[in-house]
This record gives C-alpha cells, sequence and structure tokens, in this order.
C-alpha cells in the first residue's frame, strides 16, 4: 500500500505518543493535520506561529526521529501555519515554512507569504477537549471611567484607553503600556478600560491580573506540570490587562512564557494593557525581545496631577461622598498634597476623620493642623528621579543626555544641578546618587556639590538657576 500524508503522520503521532506525556500529546499533537506528502517531504499544518515555535523549541527531536522512522534518513518536514488575521478580519491564511527554519520566519516574509491558502480552521486556539470558558475578569467595578476625571497629565493614556474600549485589538494601541510613578491611576485606568470593554462588548473575554499574581500562577502550574494549561488559560483571553509588569524582572522562566502568550495574543488581534512604574527601557533584568515588544503600541505616562486636576478629584471625591467643605481647605489641600493621588485621598480622609473624632468642623485651621505632618513628609520624599526630571524640563534638554556620558558644558551643569538638589533634598548616599545620576561615582557627585555651591556665590545668573529649580523642586 502506497504512503499517504495521512499515514505516515499517524504513524509518527504513535511514536510520538509513547514518548510523551498524555496530555502534551493532546495539546501539541492532537490539533495537527497532516495536509500533503511528496516523496520524503511531509507537510504537516499547525495552528499558529506560536505552535510551529513550540514545536521546533521542544519536539524537533522527537519529530525528527519519528519521520526518519517512517520516510528514511532523507525525510523533511515543511509546516503550513494558520496565520489568523482578526485584525483585519481576513480569512486565515497559511504559511510554509521547514522545519529548523526559525529565520525565515520573520515578520517581512510573514506579510508576504511563501504560499497562500484559505483555511478551515475557524478558531484554532480551542484545543479539542478545551472550550471557552467564562473567565471572572477580576475587575473592580469602583475604578471606572466615569470616575476616572480627565486632566492635562493623563489625556494621553485616557484617550487611547478609551479608544481601546471601542475597538479592543483594533487599534494601533497595542499593547497599550501605561506607566507612571506610584499611586498616580495605572491600576484604576487599566480597569476602567476592561470595564468598559465589558460593557461595549460582552462577548469578550477580559481579565486583570497583577503580575506578581501570574507568576505565582506560573510557578504553581510548573510545579504541578500543568505549564500547557497555563499557557492555553491565557491564550483564550481577548482583552489581557496586566498590572506591574516591572516585577517580571530578573524572572527568566516567567519572561519567557508571558513573551510566547504576548507573542499569541498580539498575532492573533487580541488586545494587551500593561501597567508598570517605569517605561519599558528603564526595567531592568527583562529581556530585550520583551522591552521592544512592549513598545510596539503605544507608551503612555501618567505624570503627577498639576493643580488642577489635584482639585477636580477632590471635588468629584466630596460630591460623590455627599460632604461639603470650604473652597479654601479644599485648595488648600490641592496645593500643598502634590505627589499622587492617593496621598490627595488619604489627606481628605485624614480630615475628615479629625473633625468627626474632634466635633470639629472643617476650617483651613483644622486643615493646618491636620496636614502639617503629611505636608512635610511630602516635601522630605523627593525623589532623584523627580529632581532629573525638573531640571531636564528646565533646561529643556532630553533625560537620556543628562544620563549619558557627554561633557557638553550646559549638559555637565544640569547633570551638576541634578546631583546637587539630590544631596540636598533626599536622604541617597553620594554613591547612590551618582549611580542614579548619569551612573558616576560619589566623588564625582561631591565634586558637583562643591562646584554648584561655588558658581552660586560668584555667578548671579547661576544663581538664578539654583533658586528657580529650588522654588520648582520644593514647590515653596
Ligand atoms: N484620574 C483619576 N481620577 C480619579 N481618581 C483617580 C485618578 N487617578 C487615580 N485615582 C485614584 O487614586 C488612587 C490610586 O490610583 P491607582 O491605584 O490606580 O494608582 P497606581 O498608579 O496603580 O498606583 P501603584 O503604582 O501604587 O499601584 C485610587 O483610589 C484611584 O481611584
Amino acid at each position: 500500500m502506497s504512503k499517504t500524508a495521512a499515514s505516515v503522520w499517524s504513524n509518527c503521532l504513535e511514536f510520538i505518543q509513547d514518548n510523551i506525556s498524555p496530555q502534551a500529546y493532546t495539546t501539541w499533537f492532537e490539533p495537527i493535520k497532516a495536509i500533503k506528502l511528496d516523496k520524503s517531504i511531509l507537510t504537516i499544518q499547525v495552528p499558529s506561529k506560536f505552535f510551529y515555535e513550540w514545536l521546533e523549541e521542544h519536539y524537533i527531536k522527537l519529530l525528527k526521529v519519528s519521520l526518519q522512522k517512517e520516510l528514511g534518513s532523507d525525510a523533511k518536514l515543511v509546516y503550513s501555519i494558520v496565520m489568523d488575521q482578526n485584525i483585519s478580519k481576513k480569512d486565515p491564511y497559511t504559511v510554509k515554512i521547514p522545519s529548523s527554519n526559525k529565520e525565515k520566519l520573520k515578520p517581512q516574509e510573514l506579510n508576504a507569504p511563501l504560499h497562500l491558502e484559505s483555511s478551515k480552521v475557524k478558531n484554532p486556539f480551542i484545543i479539542p477537549g478545551l472550550q471557552k470558558i467564562k473567565i471572572d475578569s477580576q475587575l473592580n467595578i469602583h475604578f471606572n471611567f466615569d470616575n476616572f476625571i480627565e486632566g492635562e497629565t493623563n489625556r494621553l493614556a485616557r484617550s487611547a484607553g478609551k479608544a481601546i474600549a471601542k475597538r479592543p485589538g483594533g487599534t494601533s494601541f497595542n499593547p497599550l503600556f501605561i506607566y507612571g510613578g506610584v499611586g498616580l491611576g495605572k491600576t484604576h485606568l487599566a480597569h476602567a478600560i476592561g470595564l468598559e470593554v465589558k460593557e461595549k462588548h460582552p462577548e469578550k473575554t477580559v481579565l486583570y491580573v497583577d503580575m506578581q499574581k501570574f507568576i505565582q500562577q506560573y510557578a504553581e502550574a510548573s510545579r504541578s506540570n500543568n505549564r500547557n494549561d497555563f499557557i492555553h488559560f491565557y491564550q483564550m483571553i481577548d482583552v489581557l490587562i496586566i498590572d506591574d509588569v516591572q516585577f517580571l524582572s530578573g524572572k527568566k522562566g516567567t519572561q519567557e512564557v508571558f513573551f510566547h502568550i504576548f507573542n499569541d495574543l498580539h498575532q492573533r488581534g487580541n488586545q494587551l494593557i500593561l501597567t508598570s512604574d517605569k517605561p519599558p527601557v528603564d526595567i531592568q533584568d527583562m529581556e530585550q525581545r520583551l522591552i521592544s515588544r512592549f513598545k510596539w503600541g503605544l507608551s503612555a505616562d501618567l505624570q503627577a496631577p498639576d493643580y488642577d486636576l489635584r482639585y477636580n478629584i477632590l471635588k468629584h471625591k466630596l460630591e460623590k461622598d455627599g460632604m461639603e467643605i470650604p473652597e479654601e481647605v479644599i485648595e488648600y489641600i490641592a496645593k500643598n498634597i502634590k505627589t499622587n493621588f492617593r496621598e490627595l485621598e488619604g489627606a481628605l480622609n485624614s480630615l475628615m476623620a479629625q473633625s468627626l473624632l474632634n466635633k470639629k468642623e472643617i476650617t483651613l485651621e483644622l486643615a493646618e493642623r491636620a496636614l502639617v505632618t503629611l505636608i512635610q513628609t511630602q516635601r522630605k520624599e523627593i525623589s532623584i528621579d523627580y529632581i532629573q526630571k525638573v531640571v531636564c524640563d528646565y533646561f529643556k534638554i532630553p533625560l537620556e543626555k543628562v544620563q549619558s556620558k557627554t561633557r557638553k558644558r550646559d549638559i555637565v551643569q544640569a547633570r551638576q544641578l541634578a546631583m546637587f538638589f539630590a544631596k540636598k533634598y533626599t536622604n541617597a548616599s553620594l554613591a547612590s546618587i551618582g549611580t542614579q545620576i548619569g551612573k558616576r561615582d560619589h566623588a564625582t557627585v561631591l565634586h558637583a556639590c562643591k562646584t554648584v555651591k561655588n558658581l552660586s556665590e560668584t555667578d548671579k545668573v547661576f544663581k538664578g538657576y539654583v533658586d528657580d529649580l529650588r522654588r520648582k523642586i520644593s514647590a515653596e
């Protein structure tokens, strides 16, 4: 009887089944179809590029041995990959790639595939036996767009979020990478997008997960040999929101698996929303290929709120809670609590508590007394990052320049001023200041501090810079 693609593949499968776990077999081999046999070349169809990469990475030896058993030492394997184009709503198409030839899978070649054919595979990611299940989105209904107040400092991120909620996966903001310091609304915005997607597209599966939870889940899945289930679970999500991705730093194994999940979801036009306390480039110990993917869509930062936004948020909160306090008190809080929204809410709550406990009306005097410690702590908590930002904004020079090795006079001056104020306003050691500002040593920082001091005594223009910056940094 002459061999056919199906008969050859069926024999290969028998051999493969004997050599791997039943779960791995169901996951990675059952969805494959043998579609063509041409002399000693067998073409198999796999449901996605991710599938192909996984097979090449994990099962190539097994595939080779089984195929050579069937077709002799000349045996060759060709993959036909189903490329599902969710974004453009085109029919899925396939790309043919010979085995162990990953370099052929460069993006430009995917755009101009070697061979196109329509495919009947509707959803290659419904693995047999694993249906799309109802997933609790883990979204917090209190973090919605209605109570996310818009201002200059969050406008871009908010608008991108709104656009995504309208067309998840269909905008160029994929992934949306939201970054910013503590308490500036990253988590709130991420939830708000998720909630609005659910409202507008109830059929979409949305999941919010904290990166620490993801890491923990993955560790448990690996321990109990459920790695594939873990991956499949995430592959079923239409809108995946991951909070605090910076926690992936240094976690090599989880980075690897996250990379595959990211690629798979992105390739199928599913939406990814990531938040982080820093921009992609500043995340330490993160694989370059992940960093570059984080930058594929839109990186939008949430900056420290300006006065108007602080004021509006206070007004909104008071209205929501049905509270009234004198206008001058609202203005006092908005003027003095500047770092983030959490502090702002904390200040208001603490003021209300004091007024209730002491049975005193809320007045400016009470506010001044109640918030004195908080305001002082805030002043002390000026960060080196913040100082560098103020200095760079003031001289209109990019932060990378200050961080670089350049010895250009104006940059050296800005760097020295940042070091001087970091010494003045933070508790960081000279060595730590040096590391954070341009990777210099402690002697350079010491020299910078002396230079700034000397120059401000002898140079009027320079003294003007120092005074301006002092006012801006300490917001006197
Ligand atoms: N634009 C906004 N309008 C109204 N409330 C806001 C806004 N931004 C943040 N908040 C509120 O401020 C608090 C802190 O926000 P959130 O937890 O989202 O910050 P975060 O950036 O995720 O902080 P962290 O980095 O510490 O996780 C929350 O109570 C949130 O509802």
